[in-house]
């Protein structure tokens, strides 16, 4: 028998069930385990019939099955066993489909047997670690460069898969390995259970639910059905997540209501705070592929490709250093610091993670798409042209998020495509879904709130009517004519008292409306849902949370001299739209208030005095778990930090903080 020679040591994990070392199943000697997933254990083995280092994959669903003596397996409850079974059935199956297929970005499997009440699989050993814990490692959100190596590599693996009729159904950042020279490699088809085509889907799916897309979870056929469009959601969910060092979110939420940053405001943070800068093709790809609705991605790897401008494989692929290429962005040590964006969930909320997460998702981000059976965002106005256009769309979010610096041309493009999609896309199976902007009220309620609803769901005023362009229409001479009288003094006095009594109130009576709609809240520019405890996104975390800071501040003091400055006409016209002051700030110069009809403007030190509610009255009309997270907007209003609730926030917050790092180090 052939000595197992010196080969790298693989690593620090350990499992109670894992096949001890020196363990042989048949020419292979166990030599360590190597990582642990849903399903299995894979362990560093030599084969001392060819001499080499290899990867045994052992089927061993943790949560049904453990080790009984020596190397059998045993399942805990005779209740698991027809899924022990099915699970079994799948890891053959997957064994054997990729046994077929050979390509340099998609894992080998040598040979694979049945033993021991479970099953094996023998891959090449790769040296190198996954996407998951490269990111931890990098300083900032990887280059579009190095980026595109790894789709490029990634989707070449599925084109093999596609063109044999098989979908991966788990790309995730798990399953992608970097090699330490050499291109990135698409691991187990842990979901590919089924083959495109095959209708009798006998197992359930577990899926990776951040990177999973909507009809993964359906059995609809049709319009739903899984395909390549399916791994390239997927694929383009990973970008997103890795340029935001967080998951993006699940697309069931997203189906439900869209709250998901779109990736062109991603790629706009990134740019800001890292000065990491991503192509527009590369970034409305990536945003086309994250559609909900499977019609509206990339059918095909090489429309996808295409789209990205991707012709040939990238320059020395073959000896891709995913470390020397991420240069100064990757660090060998994985950063200590903060956790990412820390939810506050306010007094006695003990939500659990899932829940946390939900509260951090629908609460933070503003909304895009539309819940079947509510009224729609995006009514369709009398002329019969979505009021949902592309200029509208902008105007609530990106006007909203991007006070600091002007609009970037080039992403209006994928905006544009985003507030079509957003007349488009609907949960599964929703109906009453027309055209793009012709969306029909799904509900008589809906019906009958519509007319009286703006885009972003917020009250219009009655009888406004817009131009072709969206735009409201001028108004007429009569207006003018009668803020020119006398009269127009008291109308700009009760408009002021109005304006001033909103700006305080605005977001308490309508946190779904204003506040959350165009005022930026921290989170809104960086990630969707509360990260992962990951160390080496944590530095980074900890930069976005300080822009945020600066971000929330600066949407305050934005939003709060307003009611000095603004043109009186207008001030008795829109007292109750943040978005629409500011965009009037923006466009008209600023002239003084007439002496007599506006309050003295007051000081920076003096803020009006007006009466502000704690911020447990403002959000009484919250949800239960959209409460925390309005409690914590309130805190962030200018004077509202020494509230007592505030202070206590704060202390939460800053305790959660110290715990994660305390386990973190
Ligand atoms: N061929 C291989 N060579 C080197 N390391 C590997 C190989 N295959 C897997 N690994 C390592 O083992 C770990 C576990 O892999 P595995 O595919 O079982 O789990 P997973 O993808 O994390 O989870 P799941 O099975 O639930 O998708 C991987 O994360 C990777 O680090």
């Amino acid at each position: 028998m052939s000595e197992v020679p010196a080969s790298r040591p693989p690593g620090n994990v350990d499992h109670v069930d894992a096949l001890p070392v020196g363990a042989r199943l048949g020419e292979f000697e166990i030599v360590g385990l190597l990582g642990v997933g849903g399903f299995g254990m894979v362990y560093q083995a030599f084969d001392h019939s060819l001499l080499r280092f290899v990867a045994i994959k052992e089927y061993m669903p943790a949560s049904l099955a453990g080790r009984a003596q020596g190397r059998t397996i045993w399942v805990r409850s005779s209740a698991d066993e027809p899924a022990f079974q099915a699970g079994l059935a799948s890891f053959v199956e997957e064994a054997r489909l990729l046994a077929q297929f050979d390509h340099s970005s998609l894992v080998k499997v040598f040979r694979f047997w049945e033993a021991n009440h479970t099953a094996y699989m023998v891959m090449p050993l790769y040296a190198g670690m996954t996407l998951k814990q490269a990111r931890a490692n990098m300083r900032t959100p990887p280059p579009e460069e190095w980026l595109r190596k790894v789709i490029w590599s990634v989707c070449s693996a599925l084109r093999v898969l596609h063109d044999g009729k098989t979908l991966h159904r788990d790309i995730s950042p798990d399953n992608i390995f970097l090699q330490d020279n050499g291109p990135p490699v698409l691991l187990d088809l842990g979901a590919a259970r089924f083959a495109i085509g095959d209708r009798d889907r006998k197992h359930t799916a577990v899926l990776k639910v951040n990177y999973a897309p909507i009809e993964q979870y359906a059995d609809a056929d049709g319009e739903l059905k899984p395909g390549p469009w399916s791994d390239i959601y997927s694929l383009a969910a990973v970008i997103y997540g890795c340029i935001c060092n967080d998951m993006p979110l699940p697309s069931t939420l997203r189906s439900i209501r869209d709250r998901m940053v779109p990736f062109a405001r991603v790629a706009r943070t990134v740019r800001k705070q890292f000065g990491v800068e991503y192509s527009t093709p590369f970034v409305e790809t990536i945003s086309k592929a994250l559609s909900l609705q499977p019609r509206d991605r990339h059918w095909t790897v090489d429309d996808f490709l295409a789209q990205m401008g991707m012709t040939t494989a990238p320059a020395n692929l073959d000896k891709f250093d995913f470390k020397a290429e991420l240069g100064d962005t990757w660090v060998d040590e994985a950063p200590q610091a903060a956790a990412s964006v820390l939810l506050d969930m306010g007094e006695g909320t003990d939500l659990a993670p899932a829940a946390r997460k939900a509260v951090h998702n629908t609460d933070m981000v503003p909304t895009v798409l539309h819940l079947p059976g509510t009224p729609p965002p995006l009514p369709v106005e009398s002329d019969g042209r979505g009021a949902g256009t592309a200029e509208d769309f902008q105007d609530t979010v990106v006007r909203g998020m991007d006070f600091e610096d002007s609009r970037d041309e080039p992403y209006e493009a994928h905006i544009a495509a985003a507030a079509t999609a957003a007349g488009n896309a609907a949960a599964p199976a929703s109906a009453g879904t027309g055209a793009a902007g012709q969306r029909k009220p799904s509900s008589p309620r809906q019906a009958s709130a519509s007319p009286s609803r703006s885009r972003s769901g917020r009250p219009s005023s009655s009888g406004r009517t817009r131009n072709g362009d969206g735009r409201p229409k001028a108004g007429g001479g009569p207006r003018r004519a009668l803020l020119a009288s006398a009269a127009a003094a008291l109308v700009l006095v009760a408009g002021s008292v109005a304006w001033f009594v909103s700006t305080s109130s605005a977001t308490r009576a309508a946190p779904e409306t204003v506040q959350q709609a165009f005022v930026p809240t921290p989170d809104e520019e960086i990630v969707t849902e509360m990260a992962e405890a990951n160390p080496g996104s944590q530095a980074a975390s900890a930069d976005l949370l300080l822009v945020a800071d600066h971000v929330a501040s600066a949407a305050a003091s934005a939003a709060a001299p307003v009611p000095a400055v603004k043109e009186p006409r207008k001030r008795a016209e829109a007292p109750r739209k943040v978005v629409e002051v500011q965009a009037a700030r923006e466009e008209v110069p600023v002239p003084q208030p007439a002496p007599v009809a506006v309050p003295a403007p007051q000081p920076a030190s003096q803020p009006p005095v007006v009466k502000r509610a704690s911020p447990e009255e403002s959000c009484a009309d919250a949800g239960f778990l959209a409460k925390p997270m309005c409690i914590h907007n309130e805190c962030q209003k200018p004077g509202m930090a020494g509230h007592p609730i505030c202070v206590e926030n704060k202390r939460r917050r800053d305790e959660e903080r110290r715990q994660r790092q305390m386990y973190s180090q």
